[in-house]
């Protein structure tokens, strides 16, 4: 099985090009990422052909993170902000060759904030189309980030099911699926044709993926008998020196 490094949170403290460089020595097969923007993309861009390896995906950006946004797409008013947001992130995909945009909703609820999801989702998949790019929609569970507006893979499938434009998919990050929903193996099998990346860490630490509530080495031959064969998104918090042990990496590539 093939693998991505989050360099969200892997190697976060090192800037983007050389945390791509960490990746490919540690092994990984690909590497994605949460907002780069701060880095010249030619930068990103020559680490990446440099070692290799392929940028997954990236996120847009969350507005106003000093005031607490985790996103704009779902706050009815912002729209020409989440635009502006969907715009950026899709110049930057292609100047780097990443393939998949997650557009994050923010903290939202109600029917307004669902129309205006879709609308925004709407744009974006209309601006993405021409460059084969896939954009994501990612439910986030409710103790890390209460009042998202995207909580259930059941709500991201109605969105899904509504926009029909299939470059519109999920991103199904076992993590946050298991403290909201659980049945994680069933939820993988029906929602397989919406998938378009998947992620994962121990729950409920969001640590490495051998240890915490979710075995993995089950979940990661679940995927793989489901033929799906894009590497998995390693998106864990290390916080200390055991967390940087990568042997579940190396077991699992053997998979
Ligand atoms: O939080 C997550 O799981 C993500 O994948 C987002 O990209 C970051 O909020
Ligand atoms: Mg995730």
């Amino acid at each position: 099985m093939k693998f991505s490094a989050n360099l969200g949170f892997l190697w976060a403290d090192r800037p983007l090009p050389d945390a791509i460089r960490a990746a490919h020595a540690a092994g990984f097969d690909a590497v994605e990422c949460h907002w780069p923007y701060d880095f010249p993309a030619a930068e990103v861009k020559a680490a990446l052909e440099e070692t290799g390896l392929s940028m997954l995906g990236l996120n847009t950006r969350r507005g106003d993170v000093t005031a607490g946004e985790n996103g704009l797409a779902a706050l009815p008013g912002r729209e020409t902000e989440a635009r502006e947001a969907i715009d950026q992130s899709i110049s930057y995909a292609l100047a780097v060759g990443a393939n998949c945009i997650h557009v994050m909703a923010g903290f939202a609820s109600g029917q307004q904030a669902h129309d205006c999801f879709v609308g925004n989702l709407t744009y974006a998949c209309a601006k993405a189309a021409p460059y084969d790019l896939t954009i994501l929609i990612e439910p986030l569970n409710r103790h890390d980030a209460p009042g998202y507006f995207l909580t259930t893979t059941g709500q991201a499938r109605d969105i899904i099911e509504k926009i029909a434009n299939p470059i519109l998919k999920l991103m199904f990050d076992c993590y946050h699926v298991q403290l909201m929903e659980g049945d994680i193996s069933h939820r993988l099998h029906d929602l397989l044709p919406l998938i378009g990346h998947i992620q994962f860490a121990s729950v409920p630490d969001r640590g490495p993926p051998d240890r915490g509530e979710l075995n993995y080495g089950h979940i990661f031959q679940v995927i793989r008998d489901l033929g799906y064969d894009s590497p998995l998104g390693a998106e864990y918090k290390p916080q200390g020196m055991s967390d940087w042990d990568l042997g579940w990496l190396h077991d699992a590539q053997e998979l």
